[in-house]
């Protein structure tokens, strides 16, 4: 096991390099054969937006239970911010946002922030400032049952924040909300961190996570496949993908294309050229077949899915069958009807 974090403490110098979050072999088994999660080695730097990405029934929240002590370990170890898990000293320097908040549904939502602040301990001042910072205050006096499932996630960011904790700790934070909640959420979490804050996020969704997220772990079928910086995930991403061009005339296109290396046109149709190159030569294709006079109408990148990381990654799996190092259940990696969201 690696030194795991040291003496706590804002104080301290140790504890502010130390790392936010580490396990070691953290596994969880569900009976009768279940392994959720499986020897599980993860480290959050300070500071950084930390993405645990991994599809459904991958084994992110069982994580994040373990995390914050709602749920024991079958094995392994693990501290946040310098504790063991579950311990309470620790837990009062977290913000969690893992089930759904039990909100009260006929209090708006500034009234149950009010309620929720009352029982932490905290100034009001602080519910209107988290209203304020998750962009619900024209939504503030409405009651709770009324609130859509990105407000009423909002509220559960904002409910998540309200002891200022040194570390967010959120289960697929964007789940619900529009294009333009997702883009606020994301800026709230770099200003977090900017501010020294540590946030932990899971989510299914590799655009998101590219976005906003300083250093990725990927989990599948209960195990880590990897772990490093953006930039690390970028270079595994990097690898060829299919770009199309649109060009005219399309002999001179393919002329000029076929005398760069590398920059082979695979197959074309009519006037469509496609390319197995990495994504990030596209803007020389633009350029080469710019500079050669030829008119480019229409440039597309393939997405890469967060499928096609897992298949580079793990190799081809079913949904409903695990590789070898998954969990050990007949049917495990598939979706378990969650009351804590209603399933899918
Ligand atoms: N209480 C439980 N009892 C039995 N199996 C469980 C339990 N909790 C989780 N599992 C199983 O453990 C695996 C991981 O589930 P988990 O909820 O951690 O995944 P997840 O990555 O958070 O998925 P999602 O994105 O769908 O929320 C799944 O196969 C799930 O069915």
């Amino acid at each position: 096991m690696s030194a795991l974090g040291t003496a706590p403490g804002r104080t301290s110098s140790a504890a502010r390099t130390a790392p936010v979050i580490e396990t070691d072999g953290l596994t969880r088994s569900y009976p009768p054969d279940i392994r959720a999660v499986s020897d599980l080695r993860l480290t959050v730097n300070p500071g950084e937006v930390y993405g645990f990405l991994g599809r459904n029934g991958a084994g992110k929240t069982t994580t994040m239970r373990m995390l914050v002590g709602l749920v024991r370990p079958s094995a392994g170890t693990g501290r946040v911010l310098g504790r063991p898990l579950g311990d309470p000293r620790a837990l009062a320097r977290v913000g969690s946002l893992i089930e759904s908040p039990a909100f009260e549904p006929h209090l708006s939502g500034l009234d149950n922030l009010r309620l929720l602040a009352r029982y932490l301990g905290v100034d009001d001042a602080q519910a209107h400032a988290g209203i304020a910072e998750v962009e619900l205050t024209a939504q503030a006096n409405h009651p709770f049952r009324t609130y859509s499932l990105g407000m009423k996630q909002r509220l559960g960011v904002a409910a998540a924040l309200l002891n200022d904790p040194e570390l967010l700790i959120l289960d697929e934070p964007t789940n619900g909300l529009d294009p333009a909640g997702m883009v606020a959420m994301r800026d709230l979490f770099r200003a977090l961190a900017a501010r020294g804050r540590t946030v932990f996020l899971s989510s299914h969704l590799l655009d998101e996570v590219e976005q906003v997220c300083d250093r990725v772990g990927i989990i599948h079928a209960g195990r880590l496949v990897m772990e490093g910086s953006l930039a690390q995930l970028q270079a595994k991403l990097g690898g060829p993908g299919l770009v199309s061009v649109r060009a005219q005339p399309v002999e001179t296109a393919l002329a000029r294309l076929r005398s760069v290396p590398g920059l082979s046109p695979i197959r074309t149709n009519g006037d469509l050229l496609e390319l197995e190159i990495p994504g990030d030569r596209a803007a020389e294709i633009n350029e080469t077949l710019v500079l050669a006079g030829v008119r480019v109408s229409e440039l597309t990148v393939a997405h890469r899915s967060l499928e096609d990381v897992f298949l580079g990654l793990t190799g081809p799996t079913t949904s409903a069958g695990s590789p070898p190092a998954g969990p050990t259940a007949p049917g495990a990696g598939a979706r378990r009807v969650d009351p804590k969201d209603g399933g899918e």
